[in-house]
Parts: structure tokens; C-alpha cells; sequence
């Protein structure tokens, strides 16, 4: 068997992560610079859905423009799938799948026309590709639709049929512009499930920039928060807990049954890092400077005391995200 390859035969590039970027940077102007993303590091990994969250102007939307060979940088440099984001936009383009926002059809063609015109552009096979067509108008409810022009329909409607549109080529990278901006909650959430679908089925890699901390907290693994062009913090919710846990401490909820709660707060009192103590309604509030969840529960008991409810004070994707923000 010969070893070498056959002409033509397209080498995959093996990369650990899905999208790299190594001071990454694009400054506007000239005279009144605006330095839109400065000198941003980040590593997507290989079929995580990633979300990338801001306030306006924070530069997600020129990240991802040239993410996907849209805009040049101006410093760094960047990895999609393995290809160079500057120099291999070709190969980005045919490995990755992009719903803008807004997303543009041609409005006059209907659904199917549409995307036989998007395949055309990725020489896609017709026998492939009118199967495809009617495979990704089913996966996205659109069946009924596929031969109504796409300038009668709704917004979710519009939403749908553009994630059909970026998948027409199989991407192994997804990239996301709101893809649930102006939809109804029940389209929302259609939309959602989509998305975790398709990661979990097909394992694409998905980049997704949302205003809705919610939306981000349900489908991402990990998040990457970025206001004035400077990534301010990345991770799991749990990473982003643990970075404003280390700076402010943790608030705990306890209820203790068997002794009286002052005699609870008392021995609580004596657990090294506790700062803070309060009685309100039958619950003792507990700040700490760290997490200490076992140590509290454990001089309960040891003076006699069960615990019957103990939480940590929530914590939601929201509240971290204006805790990272204001703390920048
Ligand atoms: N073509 C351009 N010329 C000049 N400035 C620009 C250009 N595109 C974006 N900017 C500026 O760069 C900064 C980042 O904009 P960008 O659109 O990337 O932010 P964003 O995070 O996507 O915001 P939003 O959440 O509002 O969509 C803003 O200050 C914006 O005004």
C-alpha cells in the first residue's frame, strides 16, 4: 500500500482547539483610535459550545468578523479549525457556518432556492444537495416552508432558516451573532435546543455572542466576557463563581433544627474565615471568605444542631456578568 497521498486529497490540520487567538487586535481611525478588541487571547476548545458576552461596543461582533476573514487584524493573529485567519480565509470559509445578525436571503427566492444557491457556491453535488436541502429545512421546522420565499417569513422563522443556511456546508464550526434576538420565548427556546442538538449529535464547535446571560447560561460550557476589546474573564459558570467568590467571599443560607439558631450562629462564629453573621426569619446568613460549606456544616453538628437547609446565595450568569463588569 503506497503511502503517499493522492493529488488533491485534502489533509485535515490537527489542532487542539477549535478557534486560537494570540493577541488578537483591530484598532479603527486613525487620529481618534478605537482599539475595538485589543490584544485578545482565546482558545476555544473542539466541540464546546462557547459563549462570547459583552455590553455594546465591546468588540464580539469585530472578533468574530475576523474570526471568519471578514476584517483583517490589526495586530495577532487567530486559528479557525486550524486555518489561519488571515491567510487561509478560504478554508475557514469552507470549514465554518456563520448566522449573521441580521441575517440577508434573497428574498424573493423561496427557502429551497435559497439554499440550492448557497450550496451552488460550495459546489455541492445536486444529488447531495436536494436531500440536504430538505434534511436541514426538517431539522429546523421548516418543512412546510421549503418552497415559500423567505421574504414572507417572521422573524424565529428567519432565525431558523439562517442556522439551516450556515449548516449547508456541514461546518465543524458554528459561529452565532444573537441567534435568538427578537424571537418570541417559545421560538427562543426551539432555537436553543437546536443549537445543543446539533452539538451534542453532530459535535460542531459552537461560538455564539449573546446578550441574554440566560440563553448563555443554559447552552454554554464556557464563557468568555469581554467589554472595551479586553477579555476580562473565561470559564465555566462554576470559573466565574470562583473568581468573584475569591474576591468578595461567599454568602450562605443555613436553617438548623434541634437548638435554638443564636446557639447555631454561635458556633458558626468560631469557624475560621466566617466574617459575618446575621439572624433573619429562621435563617442564619453567613458570610465567609471562602467556601467553606463543610467546616459551618460540621460546628453545627458538633453542637448538637442538624442542618435542614443550607445554600449558597445564588449566583446566576447575570449577576456574575455585572460583577465582572462593574469590577473592571
Ligand atoms: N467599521 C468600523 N469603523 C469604526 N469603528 C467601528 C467599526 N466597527 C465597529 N466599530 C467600533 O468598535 C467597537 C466595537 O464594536 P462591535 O460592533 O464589535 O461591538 P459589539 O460587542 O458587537 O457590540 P453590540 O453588542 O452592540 O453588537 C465599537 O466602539 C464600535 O463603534
Amino acid at each position: 500500500m503506497s503511502m503517499e497521498l493522492e493529488q488533491n486529497e485534502v489533509v485535515p490540520k490537527v489542532d487542539e482547539f477549535a478557534i486560537e487567538t494570540i493577541r488578537l487586535s483591530k484598532v479603527f481611525g486613525k487620529e481618534n483610535k478605537i482599539h475595538a478588541v485589543d490584544n485578545l487571547n482565546l482558545q476555544v476548545r473542539k466541540g464546546e459550545v462557547f459563549g462570547f458576552v459583552g455590553p455594546n461596543g465591546a468588540g464580539k461582533t469585530t472578533t468574530m468578523k475576523m474570526l471568519i476573514g471578514l476584517l483583517e487584524p490589526s495586530e495577532g493573529s487567530g486559528k479557525v479549525a486550524g486555518y489561519d485567519i488571515v491567510r487561509e480565509v478560504i478554508n475557514i470559509r469552507e470549514t465554518t457556518g456563520v448566522l449573521p445578525e441580521p441575517a440577508g436571503f434573497y428574498d424573493n427566492l423561496t427557502a429551497r432556492q435559497n439554499l440550492r444557491f448557497y450550496a451552488k457556491l460550495y459546489d455541492i453535488e445536486p444529488e447531495v444537495r436536494e436531500q440536504r436541502i430538505v434534511n436541514l429545512l426538517e431539522t429546523v421546522g421548516l418543512t412546510r416552508a421549503i418552497d415559500q420565499k423567505t421574504g414572507g417569513f417572521s422573524t424565529g422563522m428567519r432565525k431558523r432558516f439562517g442556522l439551516a443556511q450556515a449548516l449547508i456546508n456541514e461546518p465543524s464550526v458554528l459561529f452565532l451573532d444573537e441567534p435568538t434576538s427578537g424571537i418570541d420565548p417559545v421560538g427562543a427556546q426551539m432555537m436553543r435546543d437546536l443549537i445543543k442538538d446539533l452539538n451534542r449529535s453532530k459535535g460542531v464547535t459552537v461560538f455564539l455572542s449573546s446578550h441574554s446571560m440566560e440563553e448563555v447560561e443554559e447552552i454554554c460550557d464556557r464563557i468568555a466576557i469581554i467589554a472595551r476589546g479586553k477579555l476580562l474573564a473565561v470559564g465555566s459558570v462554576e470559573d466565574l463563581r470562583d473568581i468573584i467568590r475569591a474576591k468578595e467571599g461567599v454568602n450562605y443560607l443555613l436553617e438548623v433544627q434541634d437548638i435554638p439558631l443564636s446557639e447555631a450562629a454561635e458556633a458558626v462564629k468560631t469557624v475560621e474565615g466566617v466574617t459575618a453573621l446575621e439572624i433573619q426569619d429562621e435563617t442564619l446568613h453567613v458570610h465567609a471568605k471562602t467556601k467553606l460549606r463543610t467546616e459551618i456544616a460540621k460546628a453545627v453538628r458538633k453542637a448538637g444542631g442538624t442542618v435542614s437547609m443550607f445554600e449558597e446565595e445564588e449566583m446566576n450568569l447575570k449577576k456574575l456578568f455585572l460583577k465582572i463588569i462593574e469590577g473592571a
